[in-house]
């Protein structure tokens, strides 16, 4: 196997390699471009014409996408995976990846599309590097982009795997790429309807790309991961790079659809989440229920029909997300 397909190593050892390109025997070109990114480049007759990028580790100790994208990039490095899209693979917050953290001092997923500039430390200073690796990737024109970015959650779910799918004002959810990732496992998908700060986010906004995160089960330590099974999603982004996609079912039946209804902001420290620790996520709440309550009154009180909670965590900084209430949507404003 070609030395820089090993990137993971090289980044958990913090290693520049010697050598920054490396060609296989079939002429795929790869390219180490800085710590945690690789370029991988078909022969120029065998181009498909995708530019897929992959990233994963942007939270640190979410490590089931990391094993994933490692297996990826062996089959790239050993010839057995022949890829005809050009791949951007990222490993996101390296720091944190070493640490098994989610993140060391802020949240990288929380800087991206220009927060970066109003924050400072390493991490911000990562997330402009990341934007960057991307506006690079996706600059050719008349090329279909695409970007996965591949998270696990903190707590279990209902539904275990399932998307966020990134809002720019004036642009249809694509019922073509809901239905590829139905084809690829994902149960479910959360259509947004305002703009966001997150990676997937930046890439769907300011660079045209189809872009997602993708939600795959609960986080756990490298080499603990044998509860998320990711074989549908892996056949999938084989056939993706290979381009060998049979094609996706063009029916939405099996997928569930939710809409954002209210995101819980944390505006103070006396912000208190009314929810058990344990409580999993897609757990249904009650209409009427209070949610969180915070500084001058503020109370969250469920007004919803149907409504279901996802990411609950009070532990984050003020003035951020600490909660998005969901409800089902009938997929009318699909394109
Ligand atoms: O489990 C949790 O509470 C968070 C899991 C996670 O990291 N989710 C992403 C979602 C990104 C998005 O909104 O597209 C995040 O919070 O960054
Ligand atoms: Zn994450």
């Amino acid at each position: 196997m070609l030395a820089l397909g090993k990137l993971l190593e090289l980044t958990l050892t913090d290693h520049e390699p010697a050598e920054k390109t490396q060609v296989t025997s079939r002429g795929v070109r790869l390219r180490w471009l800085g710590e945690g990114a690789l370029e991988v480049r078909p022969p120029e007759g065998e181009d498909c014409g995708l530019d897929l990028l992959l990233s994963a580790g942007i939270h640190g100790n979410e490590t089931a996408p990391i094993e994933l994208l490692e297996r990826l990039l062996h089959g790239v490095a050993s010839g057995t995976l022949i890829p005809r899209a050009r791949v951007l693979f990222l490993f996101g917050n390296p720091a944190a990846i070493r640490k098994g953290e989610r993140f060391v001092e802020q949240d990288i997923n929380r800087l991206f599309n220009g927060r970066h500039a109003l924050s400072s430390g390493f991490e911000a200073l990562r997330a402009a590097e990341l934007e960057q690796f991307a506006r690079v990737f996706f600059a050719t024109p008349g090329r279909q982009r695409l970007h996965y970015d591949l998270h696990t959650a903190i707590r279990g779910s209902k539904i275990e795997q399932f998307a966020l799918y990134p809002f720019k004002e004036g642009r249809l959810h694509s019922r073509e790429q809901l239905a590829r990732l139905a084809a690829a496992g994902i149960e479910a998908v959360l259509l947004q309807s305002k703009s966001s700060i997150t990676f997937s986010a930046f890439t769907y906004e300011q660079l045209d790309a189809e872009a997602f995160t993708l939600e795959l089960g609960k986080a756990r330590p490298f080499g603990q991961n044998a509860p998320v099974n990711l074989d549908r999603l892996e056949q999938r982004l084989i056939q993706l790079i290979e381009h060998t996609e049979t094609e996706a079912a063009q029916s939405l039946e099996n997928l569930k659809l939710f809409r954002v209804a209210r995101e819980v902001i944390k505006h103070s420290d006396n912000f208190r989440l009314h929810l058990p620790p344990d409580i999993e996520n897609f757990s249904p709440l009650p209409q009427g229920y209070l949610l969180a309550d915070d500084i001058a009154q503020t109370r969250w009180v469920v007004d919803e029909q149907d409504a279901r909670i996802i990411f609950p965590n009070p532990k984050v900084r003020n003035g951020l997300r600490a909660g998005i209430l969901v409800v089902p949507d009938a997929g009318q404003q699909l394109g």
